[in-house]
């Protein structure tokens, strides 16, 4: 991604609970370990400068969100702005997403997946390494909670058709279900930064969710 300088964090300011790295986490992430209470979790993976981590988790205070981003500056920058914010209910861990889930997240747990604009690895030979992968789905679906949502936006229709095939394939989440473009109110009210650039440039943004399978019942 083309990165521009981030902004000068203000040295005053303490972002230093809503900044985690690996070896500070617990052993199982969850609402409890992480936030102290039981509220819905959602994960946010490759949250760049942040903006969903903070319009999400000041649009739902009654859950609990953790981004995760691989650059420790960017990551860095998301969680001093919500230190700057006072959300008590997002923080973020400097890391790779695909770790988190593996390693350290209970089976049914997570209320959502959050993956916006991740990097497209253009080349047929570096497709493995994006982050939506079928190894990271099947963590996904085993994560989420029955009923839970993994959320997928991206410019890319390579991405987007390859994606909508693995889960077809490959998992058993349930969709894909329509995601409506809604108007942007101000200059921020999109659901990231790409997506705000991509519409800035009138390039099309495709949108899918998707969710694990509640059990059926028994007999
Ligand atoms: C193209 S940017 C999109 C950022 C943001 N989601 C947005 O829409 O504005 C993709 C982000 O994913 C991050 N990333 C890539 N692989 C990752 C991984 N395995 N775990 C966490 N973050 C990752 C990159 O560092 C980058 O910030």
């Amino acid at each position: 991604m083309g990165r521009r300088a981030l902004k000068r964090i203000d040295k005053n300011l303490d972002y230093a609970w809503h900044l985690l790295e690996f070896e500070q986490l617990p052993e199982q992430c969850t609402s409890q370990t992480l936030f102290g209470n039981d509220a819905p979790l959602e994960f946010e993976i490759g949250s760049g400068k942040g903006l969903f981590m903070r319009s999400a988790s000041g649009a739902r205070p009654e859950h609990n969100f953790l981004g995760v981003e691989i650059s420790f500056s960017y990551a860095r920058h998301s969680a001093a702005r919500l230190a700057q914010c006072e959300r008590t209910n997002a923080r973020m861990l400097a890391g790779c997403g695909q770790r988190l889930l593996r390693e350290y997240v209970p089976d049914d747990s997570l209320e959502a997946v959050h993956v916006y604009f991740p990097d497209p690895w253009w080349k047929k030979r570096h497709h493995k390494r994006r982050v939506l992968n079928e190894a990271f789905l099947l963590q996904a679906v085993r994560t989420l909670r029955p009923g839970g949502r993994v959320h997928f936006w991206t410019d890319v229709q390579e991405y987007y058709d390859a994606t909508l095939e693995l889960i077809a394939e490959k998992t058993p989440l349930e969709g894909p279900f329509d995601v409506p473009p809604t108007p942007a109110e101000h200059d921020l009210d999109y659901r990231t930064h790409f997506e705000r650039r991509t519409r800035l440039a009138d390039k099309p943004v495709y949108r899918a969710e998707f969710a694990k399978p509640e059990p059926t019942g028994r007999g």
